[in-house]
């Protein structure tokens, strides 16, 4: 059974698993925090560890993205893209009105996630103008500390999932800004995944350094790529936090490292004295829409 590192019950990356390898048993070892999620498979405790680095609403999870580059060195294997449903939950008794609804305005606290917080805006500026918000490590841990501090007037954002292990209320589904709201999932390990689906597309996440000072580098880069006709799915830039104004690149090109294709390209990347960096070769998934 693969052992496999993943935030606590309940969190969207929990409910995202399964879709995965499709329901098959798995080892799961749950951690309250991000970073030993990382550190389970870095220390050999798990062969795996899931780890979100993408929302439709919010954009790149940078401190993910920073942990996969900087703190730890493990190759990704597999990348799927799950919807996060978010609902408000909480001990519905202390919101109900005399006529039965919820009353909204009543919450003085709301917790969950701080990637999660944001995908909610509109329902939280709509009903709940006055509350408090709070992020924590995790939706799944929002809800438990709800679930904890009854009377207070304390809601959290998550998963139905976490809902039903807490035994707390849902007191409205779906309230994301948007309805196609998705999370981008990468399965890191050191050993490549057997995932008995065909996946989408192949895909190869890379990290370039450009050489310092050098005009016209970035578009030099980009060429390679493009008179290859190879389709790059992202392209983002982060600070190398050793001075200010430095910056890698993380690009994505949908094509294993082993084509020729892309060899080709990252060899003229490199006679260009940038640094090439390969983060993973891995098969792609993609939830059905809803
Ligand atoms: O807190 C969770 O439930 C997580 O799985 C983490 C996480 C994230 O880090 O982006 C995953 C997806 C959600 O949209 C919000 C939070």
């Amino acid at each position: 059974m693969k052992r496999i590192a993943v935030l606590p019950e309940g969190s969207v990356s929990h409910e995202a698993i399964d879709f995965l390898f499709n329901g098959e048993p798995l080892d799961l070892l749950h951690s309250k925090l991000i970073s030993d999620v990382f550190r389970a498979t870095d220390s050999g405790n798990a062969q795996y560890s899931v780890i979100p680095i993408e929302n439709t609403i919010e954009g790149s999870v940078s401190l993910h993205m920073d942990w996969l580059v900087n703190e730890v060195d493990i190759p990704m294997q597999a990348e799927w893209v799950y919807p996060s449903i978010q609902n408000v939950i909480g001990h519905g008794s202390e919101f109900k009105t005399e006529s039965g609804e919820y009353d909204f305005g009543r919450i003085t606290k709301i917790m969950s996630h701080p990637v999660a917080i944001p995908q909610c805006q509109n329902f939280i500026r709509l009903h709940s103008p006055g509350a408090e918000l709070e992020g924590v490590n995790s939706t799944a841990e929002a809800v438990e500390i709800v679930k904890k501090n009854p009377g207070k007037g304390w809601v959290a954002i998550g998963t139905k999932l976490a809902a039903q292990k807490h035994g707390l209320d849902i007191m409205a589904e779906r309230v994301t800004d948007h309805d196609n709201n998705y999370t981008r999932f990468v399965l890191i390990g050191h050993e490549p995944v057997n995932i008995p689906r065909e996946p989408d597309h192949v895909k190869t996440s890379l990290l370039v350094t450009l050489p310092e000072d050098a005009p016209g580098a970035l578009h030099q880069v980009l060429s390679a790529f493009a008179w290859r006709k190879l389709n790059l799915t992202r392209l983002e830039s982060r600070p190398t936090k050793k001075r200010l104004g430095s910056y890698y690149f993380y690009i994505d090109v949908v094509e294993t490292v082993d084509s020729v294709l892309l060899t080709a390209a990252m060899a003229e990347i490199e006679a260009l004295n940038c640094q090439v960096r390969v983060l993973g070769s891995y098969p792609c998934y993609t939830y059905p829409s809803r």
